[in-house]
């Protein structure tokens, strides 16, 4: 579904990413790993139209993204939640969810969208006519999510999720990222949380100073291990 082949490019000058190849199957949950400043945000403001790139490629469905918009990416079935979670802090949290589906409403039924994430998320229902900026993190990261998944996208993309979020908050929002892919949405996750993106990938990438270093097919306690140690430089846990 989605093919970076051989991606160089960064800020100006500043080159970060150093020939990055990596490949995402429809229906799979993808994870890639990395240590603070290696390129992994980077790497998906290119996917998403945000960075142009020095070179290579980026195929979704055969064709090249690079020089598309981001908003026509938006159109073509790719959603980015960043990291920092932005949503309209002085809109309520129906405003939020209302602002994602206007631009998509000739092409899905904003009612059944908008019942899914709710049904997704009851925490957002309970919020609903709630500011986005006075929910609490963990909630704010749910409206982040399900804004981007409302216009029903079919490759999202999650720059850390479990961020700042308390490891109750964290393990239910990645419970709820599971249900998302088996729902139907392919989804390449960004985490430096190697620990609870365990049981929702399919497989990881994982990535060192702008390249990928290493990837595994499974995940399991000992692989997840062997990778803290040797590339994120955690010794535990
Ligand atoms: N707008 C920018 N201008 C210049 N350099 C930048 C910019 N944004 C990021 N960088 C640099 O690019 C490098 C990679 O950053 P990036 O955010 O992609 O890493 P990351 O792997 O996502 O890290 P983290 O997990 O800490 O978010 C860092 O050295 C960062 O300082």
């Amino acid at each position: 579904m989605l093919e970076v082949r051989n991606v160089v490019g960064g800020y100006g000058e500043i080159q970060i990413l150093h020939g990055v190849n990596l490949t995402v199957h429809r229906g799979e949950v993808v994870g890639l790993l990395g240590a603070n400043g290696v390129g992994k945000t980077t790497l998906l403001r290119v996917i998403s139209g945000l960075i142009r790139p020095g070179g290579g490629q980026v195929l979704y469905q055969g064709q090249d993204l690079v020089g598309i918009s981001p908003a026509r990416l938006l159109r073509m079935g790719i959603a980015h939640v960043p990291q920092g979670r932005h949503i309209f802090s002085d809109m309520t949290v129906k405003e939020n969810l209302l602002v994602a589906l206007d631009r998509v409403r000739d092409r899905v039924n904003a009612g059944e969208r908008l019942e899914y994430a709710l049904n997704l998320f009851p925490r957002l229902r309970e919020r609903y006519h709630q500011l986005g900026g006075t929910l609490s993190g963990g909630e704010q990261q749910m409206l982040a999510i399900a804004r981007a998944l409302a216009p029903k996208p079919d490759l999202l993309m999650l720059d850390e999720p479990s961020m700042g979020l308390a490891p109750v908050i964290v393990e239910s929002v990645f419970k709820t990222i599971r249900q998302i892919a088996e729902d139907g949405t392919t989804i390449l996750l960004v985490e430096q949380n190697a620990t609870a993106a365990l049981h929702v990938v399919d497989r990881v990438y994982v990535m060192e100073t702008g390249t990928i270093v290493h990837q595994s097919e499974r995940l399991d306690d000992s692989e997840l291990q062997r990778i803290k140690e040797v590339y994120l430089g955690l010794s535990d846990s």
